[in-house]
């Protein structure tokens, strides 16, 4: 196949073959650079195709590819981010953000030598998002919403070419939602990462995503591919336009047929 993420034909049964069978026949492919957004009913697995992606487990049948290169173990050039922050009470938002340096090679090696330039990408991406200046706050200093730009920043470090995103904005209120989207927007042009986000919001789908995926129930297979070409940057009114909320519609539509079909 041709993508940066190549899921093929795959089939995972968690349990073994008598197990719950998750995902079925499932092909989906994520170019390089593309913002992907995968929706679908509640349990279809969503979360399963994030697992296998990231390489925290195998299929039964069918092959996943990042960058090239089957996946067999968890993939270094993924940053991940969930919809709870769990930052870590004792260190600073600062030296949350900086945690994955101390495990993700090449940066553990070159952590205490580089370690004012590492400093200095951190402050950058806390800038970013908005943060600036709250690098020493502990993070029940900060806000659900400031929490989890800290979060995104933490999944960025390491300068992922590929960032998994499960759900990272559900808890919050709509307006910091869509603060957030727009942090999100800003960083996916800034940096050139691949995005795959997996939500329950099909506004934050459409807003945010070159490619919608829409997952069947489960056992969950890609059922429909919709491209969103509106230019970037998207301003956030984009989302009360008409055609935007057709295509919201329309998601819609695909999820509960899917519903209705399981
Ligand atoms: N570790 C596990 N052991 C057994 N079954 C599991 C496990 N993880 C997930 N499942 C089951 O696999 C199916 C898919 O789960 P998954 O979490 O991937 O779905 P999801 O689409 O992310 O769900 P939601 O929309 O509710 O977040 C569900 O039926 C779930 O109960």
């Amino acid at each position: 196949m041709t993508g940066f993420v190549d899921l093929n034909n795959i089939r995972l049964a968690y349990g073994g073959g008598d197990g719950t069978l998750a995902l079925d026949g499932l092909t989906m492919a994520v170019k390089k650079g593309e913002f992907a957004a995968v929706v679908g009913p509640s349990g279809c697995g969503k979360s399963t195709l994030m697992k296998l992606a990231t390489g925290l487990i195998r299929p039964q049948a069918g092959t996943v590819e990042v960058a090239g290169k089957e996946v067999d173990g968890p993939v270094s050039v993924a940053g991940m981010a969930f919809q709870n922050p769990s930052m870590l009470p004792w260190r600073t938002t600062l030296k949350n953000v900086m945690l994955p340096l101390e495990i993700v090679q090449p940066h553990r090696r070159r952590l205490k030598s580089e370690y004012e330039s590492y400093v200095a990408r951190a402050e950058n991406l806390l800038e970013i998002v908005g943060l600036k200046g709250f690098g020493d706050k502990f993070p029940w200093q900060l806000s659900g919403g400031m929490q989890q730009r800290a979060n995104l920043c933490r999944a960025l470090i390491h300068d992922p070419a590929l960032l998994m995103l499960d759900e990272p904005f559900g808890a919050l209120d709509a307006f910091t939602r869509e603060e957030l989207w727009q942090v999100m927007r800003d960083l996916h042009a800034e940096k050139g990462f691949t995005v795959i986000l997996v939500t329950h919001d099909l506004r934050e789908a459409v807003f945010l995503a070159d490619r919608v995926f829409v997952m069947s129930a489960r056992p969950g297979r890609i059922i429909v591919e919709q491209e969103v070409d509106f230019p970037r940057p998207r301003p956030i009114d984009l989302t009360y336009d008409g055609g935007f909320n057709d295509i919201v519609h329309d998601l819609r539509g695909h999820i509960a047929e899917a519903r209705a079909a399981a």
